[in-house]
């Protein structure tokens, strides 16, 4: 878009920028349009899931109270990006995390559309009852590979997690409502330091075994490196197909696209991302945001994998988001988009 003249640029608005002229560039083409069949590079999977978690992980630590429409807007919006799952609030205590206090006013107010899934984090029993009489038909307990997280993110013991954590397992069974398992600090805690491999992959075929139908592995705090990702899940899947797991990346020390392109490589096929890179866990302090969905849909459409998602849609979402929340984006997709 360099060569847009700037009395041109002011005239149209982004949307039409990105319409119009984004693509003017031949090099960024190919990954600002999804690809081919035949582009496709062997070792990568033909397609990857995106769980955008961006309306919870991404506000969830947002200081200011997003008004309970703008979540639902956004969200709604996300809806017709073609993503096939969002992560859409979390039925945990207001007093712990106030931004997520309108749970049941977001989760009632969004459109549901058919084919799209829309899950809830649930720590325990009462969410998950909480979350069901919203209208939650997805859910997802988060538990912790290091004890000090545990304790600080939901006031008890991986073991004490467990218990809760199976009850809403089998609770949401009886109702087949599919329940999805998060392991935080799968490569690195904020509070322990290194988290032994044992302990990741203990904990991650606990709730396997339990029943959660997808163990999302989140490096927490970003300090995770493509070595390291690579021996976690190596030790993860002993216990665990790779169709199973999910890798949740934040991008604090920027290693987040090298250590998902390492997952890819691996057999994974489901990531977690939210839009702008917006995010970050209120008990994880210093740790930035997910890594940006824009900049992993770029990366997946020049690998020519497909993910049936819209970057020019989720890049509209994105800019509706930021400029509610008054923050610039962290997409590096989005930023050289927006100020070429
Ligand atoms: C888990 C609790 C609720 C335990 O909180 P607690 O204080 O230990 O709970 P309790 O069972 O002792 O009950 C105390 C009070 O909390 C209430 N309570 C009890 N449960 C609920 C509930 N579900 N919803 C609403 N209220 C609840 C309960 O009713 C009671 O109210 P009171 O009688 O005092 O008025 C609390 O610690 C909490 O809410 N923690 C927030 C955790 C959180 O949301 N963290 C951020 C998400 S995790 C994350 O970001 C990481 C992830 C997933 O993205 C992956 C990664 O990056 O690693």
């Amino acid at each position: 878009m360099g060569n847009v003249p700037c009395a041109v640029k002011q005239c149209l608005s982004y949307q039409q920028l990105l319409r119009e002229h984004l693509w003017i560039g031949d090099s960024v083409a190919g990954a600002l349009e999804p690809a081919q069949e035949s582009a496709q590079l062997s070792g990568f999977p033909e397609y990857v899931k995106i769980v955008e978690v961006g309306p919870r992980d991404g506000l969830q630590n947002e200081k200011v109270i997003v008004p309970t429409d703008i979540k639902i807007e956004f969200i709604n919006q996300l809806s017709q990006t073609g993503l096939s799952v969002i992560e859409v609030t979390s039925f945990v205590s207001s007093r712990w995390i106030p931004q997520m206090a309108d749970h049941t006013e977001v989760m009632k107010g969004i459109h549901q559309y058919p084919g799209i899934r829309y899950p809830v984090l649930t720590p325990n029993l009462q969410g998950f009852h909480r979350a069901v009489a919203a209208g939650a038909t997805e859910v997802s307990v988060f538990g912790a590979a290091s004890e000090s997280f545990s304790k600080k993110n939901i006031n008890c013991s991986i073991e004490e997690s467990m218990k809760k954590f199976e009850e809403v397992v089998k609770s949401a069974r009886h109702m087949n409502i599919p329940a999805r398992g998060y392991v935080s600090c799968a490569l690195g805690c904020p509070y322990e330091g290194n988290i032994t491999l044992q302990k990741v992959t203990e904990v991650s075929k606990r709730l396997y075994g339990m029943g959660c139908y997808e163990i999302s592995l989140g490096d927490t705090i970003g300090v995770g490196t493509p070595g390291s990702m690579k021996k976690m899940l190596e030790s993860v899947m002993k216990e665990i197909p790779p169709r199973a797991l999910a890798v949740h990346c934040h991008d604090t020390y920027g290693q987040a696209l090298a250590n998902i392109l390492t997952a890819l490589q691996m057999g994974i096929n489901v990531v977690d991302s939210a839009v702008s890179g917006l995010g970050g866990c209120p008990y994880a302090k210093g740790a930035s945001g997910n890594v940006a969905t824009e900049d992993l849909i770029y990366m997946l459409n020049g690998l020519g994998v497909n993910t049936g998602v819209n970057l020019y849609k989720v890049m509209e979402a994105g800019d509706f988001i930021c400029k509610a929340v008054n923050k610039t984006t962290n997409s590096k997709v989005a930023q050289a988009s927006f100020n070429a």
